[in-house]
């Protein structure tokens, strides 16, 4: 049976076993809107495929700069416990994905497509509890859009993280820049993680309609006609992107570079935007665009996904940095929580 998308508001996982492990009490306290799938995680995978690096210079740039984080986190360490060799057979890594908090011009209720608008308050303290979430969830390399308000959203959640590694925005843009930004101490670069923005991950752009206000554009040219230049899958708004041609770069992008850094069991981290973000999930959980025309991303609540023998499994939303938001995790990120606790009990 095809999936079919919907929200529930108590949901943070998807399995039929995790979900029974939550109590009564818990279940109540879950009031996070998440989206969940009704044939469950295990019919979420994907085909196991090596993804081709097209782009072949900035594909070789973003290796060798994710490679400036150690690959091996001490925290993962094999050498310091024999958890170490769970981590190395099961060969699985976290994938968080984050739609950015809300930004001044979401306030405002006005279309930003690709306007580069900063977080509002409120969007700096979403993105600020976005990072108490995942604090405990390993990190090795972050990608963002091009634009701030993902960007802002990236390090203000790093700010929470509890491995204290300290984000470092990555300048490709000329052999000068990239010369400038260098780190020459070994042991510093371990304490890194890689920020890379691209464009590919930006908002969809919404063309003409950008600046306007989403209440009055519907006032003037009908509920139904705006509903569908947000909401359709190919038909895109004036002189901008559909979600298909959105989806066509941010997947392309998600394939070529993003992939192969889990592949090689990098623990990573996209900061990105609604309808970039529904084209990822889309092709992560083999969605219809049927099905993702009723996919709605809430600002600044993270999704967590383990990569694992070529498959994506969703496991919800970490709900806080302790207690039911360790049901979300695999074995391995517990393992990988257990010892921060005890590195800072
Ligand atoms: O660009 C925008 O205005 C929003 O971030 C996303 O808008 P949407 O909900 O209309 O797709």
């Amino acid at each position: 049976m095809a999936a079919e998308v919907y929200y529930q508001a108590i949901g943070t996982l998807q399995s039929h076993s995790y979900l029974n492990n939550l109590n009564h009490h818990q279940k109540h306290q879950n009031n996070l809107v998440t989206l969940v799938s009704r044939d469950f995680i295990s019919s979420n995978g994907l085909s196991t495929r090596r993804s081709n690096c097209t782009g072949q210079r900035n594909c070789s740039v973003i290796r060798s700069l994710a490679s400036q984080t150690s690959v091996v986190d001490p925290v993962l360490s094999p050498s310091r416990s024999n958890a170490g060799d769970t981590y190395k057979k099961s060969n699985e890594a976290a994938l968080i994905l984050i739609r950015h908090g809300e930004s001044l011009w979401n306030e405002k209720n006005l279309f930003t497509g690709c306007v580069d608008v900063p977080l509002s308050k409120k969007g700096i303290d979403e993105a600020i509890e976005a990072g108490k979430r995942i604090s405990s969830i390993p990190v090795d390399v972050i990608f963002t859009s091009a634009l701030i308000r993902a960007q802002m959203t990236a390090m203000l959640a790093m700010t929470q993280h509890r491995r204290g590694k300290v984000p470092i925005m990555m300048h490709n843009e000329s052999e000068q820049a990239r010369s400038w930004s260098q780190v020459f101490s070994e042991d510093t670069k371990e304490q890194s993680i890689p920020v890379i923005a691209s464009w590919q991950l930006n908002e969809r752009m919404y063309g003409e309609l950008q600046g306007l206000n989403k209440q009055e554009t519907a006032d003037r040219y009908g509920k139904e006609q705006v509903h569908e230049w947000r909401r359709s899958y190919d038909i895109p708004p004036p002189n901008g992107e559909s979600l298909e041609m959105c989806a066509e770069r941010a997947v392309a992008y998600f394939r070529d570079q993003i992939e192969p850094q889990l592949l090689s069991g990098k623990n990573v981290m996209i900061s990105a935007h609604g309808n970039s973000l529904r084209s990822i999930i889309m092709y992560l959980d083999k969605l219809t665009s049927q099905e993702v025309i009723s996919l709605e991303l809430s600002t600044g609540i993270p999704m967590l996904y383990i990569f694992k023998e070529g498959r994506f499994i969703r496991r919800g939303s970490p709900i806080g940095p302790s207690e039911a938001g360790v049901y979300a995790y695999t074995r391995r990120l517990a393992l990988y929580k257990q010892k921060l606790d005890n590195m800072f009990q």
